[in-house]
């Protein structure tokens, strides 16, 4: 867990992302336009990956999308791989029996993962003087289909209780994985599933390391509830293209910006 920890200054400038290509270090990421305290470095899973060259509807240009890895520690990429290949089979498995829950053939979803763009993140959140101020992330949904987080003893993790809007800490449990449901389940199962509202505080104390490993489909996927799911019934979410809403979402989360955050919420139909 404490990989990040061991990247050099040096290390992290040259592995840093940049506004094309998302992946490798960073330390501004903006949740609802507010700064994280937060330092990351974020992988793709499975390369070549490609994604939209801009958030543009009608821009049909596509880049590649590539993995910056430090040249110190030196098996970093290695141990890396083989953690995404583990969890993403783990993935495949959840989401089975998502599908199976749904009544739906366990392969159902399999296929919307044939050219998935699944990322893993290591997340490092330093001690905070002044933890009532900031946010280790704040609030949000994940945005892909499922996440499979790994954490350390600290905590800080906070889901919201749907009946009152409380948030509740979520204890670190030792060799857990914590599996959140994301946005792209919620609009598959036209609601049947609902992803979950999340944040991490902060400590002053100690720094707290996690992994989540973002299980995502492909980027040229159209993401609509699933016609078995609602013969007779009103599909509750516009398809929306999944490539051109994250190259949106990802502007937003680099710098400040003065639009309000692209949520799946902009793709509900009304009543
Ligand atoms: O650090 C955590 O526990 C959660 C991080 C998170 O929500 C995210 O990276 O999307
Ligand atoms: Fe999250």
């Amino acid at each position: 867990m404490q990989e990040l920890g061991l990247f050099s200054m040096e290390e992290k400038r040259k592995v840093s992302r940049d506004e094309v290509n998302p992946f490798g270090y960073f330390d501004t990421e903006h949740t609802k336009n507010v700064r994280d305290w937060k330092e990351v470095f974020d992988f793709v899973v499975r390369t070549p990956a490609f994604g939209p060259a801009s958030d543009d509807p009608d821009d049909k240009e596509l880049i590649e999308l590539t993995n910056r890895w430090p040249q110190y520690p030196p098996e970093l990429r290695e141990v890396c791989e083989e953690y995404a290949r583990e969890t993403e089979k783990l993935a495949f498995k959840l989401m089975g029996l998502i599908s199976l829950s749904l009544g739906l053939p366990e392969n159902r979803f399999n296929l919307f993962f044939e050219e998935s763009t699944s990322s893993v993140r290591f997340n490092h959140y330093p001690p905070c003087p002044v933890p009532h101020l900031a946010l280790g992330v704040g609030h949000h949904k994940d945005v892909g289909a499922l996440t499979i987080l790994a954490q350390d003893d600290v905590g800080g993790l906070e889901v919201k209780r749907k009946t009152d809007g409380e948030w509740v800490r979520v204890k670190p449990t030792p060799d857990a994985y914590i599996i959140n449901v994301g946005d792209i389940i919620q609009a598959w199962s036209n609601d049947t599933y609902e992803s979950v509202e999340h944040r991490v505080i902060l400590n002053s104390e100690r720094e707290r390391f996690s992994i989540p490993f973002f299980f995502n489909p492909a980027h040229h996927l159209w993401v609509q509830p699933l016609e078995e799911l609602t013969k007779g019934e009103k599909p509750k979410y516009r398809a929306y293209n999944l490539g051109k809403f994250l190259a949106t979402k990802k502007r937003s989360n680099l710098k400040k910006l003065g639009v309000e955050n692209l949520q799946i919420s902009h793709f509900k139909v009304s009543e």
